[in-house]
């Protein structure tokens, strides 16, 4: 572009604060990499799902917050190995901090907890549907931010929070048409590799680490699993043990193995139990080898999934008793789950539940002389104020078709015409409402 000296307030000649427009190379129309556009269609959907995520969230008594997309990278730097790490959205900003577009919400509302510390009375239950963002080189071509809906219980310390935020996953499943034969959830807790691991004496440190390489059974390897597992000192007889307790699928099985007095067996007792009084045992099921890949877990841990196995987890959540002393606070018991906006249209996708969600329009106004633009003015601002919603545009389906016509509105009338059955009538423009 053609550089115009920036005169500053000083009178002298510096480079311009910005790069003024080049017109003469047409811009990429697309949005960035790994993003997405929401034009009207899309964003009716995208509306429609997020309604649902509010409602069902409102219907178990939980209040919507929000946190800024950009946070400090701080909140964000965990030594476990996780993915989200890797693929952390970071940078320096203008006045050399180190800042992220957050990966996901969880750190936020741990630290907004702790930021109100004693003036928010516990248990906490709080909401948010916020965009998320990583980046990942776009060599897999996936995308960079999801919206992601998240349900937090702060201060409840045992499994009836974990209860409850599934029960609210599955009314929200059953509101768009999912049944339990298309979707499940596999629970486990990661008090069983806890327990698993303290036959072994495993350091501590190493159990968040564990988890992580854990995570990714079925993603690499097996050979490459064991092997990065001796790398955070499991010996050979632990990884054994371990891989063979996260074959289980029956709590029975995982009775037998850890004995009924520990953590990890009782509390997995009770939230199946719970399960039944919450009505969707049918739903739910144990499988061991269900850690989840975010480092802070320490109890329950849970994942939906598409019983046809095609699509990756729908949403996961579980227990991080120790979230808060991470960022040097007191710990609260804690409970929660994300659940992303993508997965769950790919799977309403494949069970041909799509909503219909045309454009609804009540009212068309037309003025039918270029004299009566005032009028017809008149005659929409009296059906907006009376809270009707319309749209000028012919290409939609209004259910009604305003006519100021100026023999009727010299009468004081409109005329009222019908689309749908093409009836037609006059009203007086003092009894619109
Ligand atoms: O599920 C992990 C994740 C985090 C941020 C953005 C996207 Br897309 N996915």
């Amino acid at each position: 572009s053609k550089e115009t000296p920036h005169a500053g307030r000083s009178g002298s000649v510096s480079s311009p604060p910005f790069q003024a427009a080049d017109y003469s190379q047409k811009i990429d129309v697309n949005p960035p990499k790994g993003t997405r556009d929401f034009p009207p269609e899309e964003m009716r959907l995208r509306n429609w799902l997020f309604q649902n995520f509010r409602e069902v969230s409102q219907l178990f008594g939980f209040e919507e917050v929000d946190y800024p997309v950009l946070e400090s990278e701080a909140l964000y730097i965990r030594k476990a190995g996780e993915e989200i790490r890797d693929q952390l959205y970071c940078f320096e900003d203008r006045g050399n901090r180190r800042v992220a577009l957050r990966p996901e919400l969880t750190p936020s509302l741990a630290r907004l907890v702790m930021q109100k510390g004693k003036s928010v009375p516990l248990p906490i239950k709080w909401f948010a549907v916020g965009q998320c963002w990583r980046y990942e080189r776009m060599t897999r071509g996936r995308r960079r931010e999801h919206y992601q809906w998240n349900m937090d219980i702060i201060g409840v310390p045992d499994v009836t929070g974990e209860a409850e935020l599934i029960s609210s996953i599955v009314t929200f499943f059953k509101r768009i048409g999912i049944t339990a034969r298309d979707v499940g959830f596999k629970i486990s807790s990661r008090k069983v590799l806890q327990e698993v691991l303290s036959f072994y004496s495993v350091p501590e440190t190493s159990f968040s680490k564990a988890c992580i390489i854990i995570d990714k059974m079925g993603k690499i390897p097996l050979e490459e699993i064991k092997k990065e597992l001796n790398s955070v000192e499991l010996s050979t007889e632990a990884v054994d043990e371990l891989l063979q307790v996260l074959s289980m699928k029956s709590l029975t099985e995982l009775e037998e193995k850890l004995g009924a007095a520990g953590e990890a067996v009782s509390e997995l007792k009770q939230l199946f139990s719970l399960a039944e009084k919450f009505g969707y045992s049918e739903w739910i099921q144990f499988d061991a080898s269900v850690v989840r890949g975010l480092a802070y877990y320490t109890g329950i841990v849970f994942e939906g999934f598409d019983r046809e196995g095609k699509l990756r987890a729908i949403c996961g959540g579980g227990r991080y008793d120790r979230l808060l002393s991470t960022f040097g606070g007191d710990d609260i018991p804690a409970c929660g789950f994300g659940f992303g906006d993508a997965v769950i249209i790919e799977l309403l996708k494949e069970r041909k539940l799509l909503p219909e969600l045309p454009l609804e329009v009540e009212n068309i106004v037309c003025s039918l002389d270029p004299d009566l633009q005032g009028a017809a003015s008149s005659v929409a601002t009296v059906l907006r104020g009376k809270g009707q919603v319309f749209k000028r545009a012919a290409r939609i389906n209004a259910r009604r078709l305003i006519l100021v016509g100026s023999s009727e509105w010299q009468r004081g009338m409109v005329s009222v015409k019908i689309l749908s059955t093409g009836e037609q009538y006059e009203v007086n423009f003092d009894e619109l409402g």
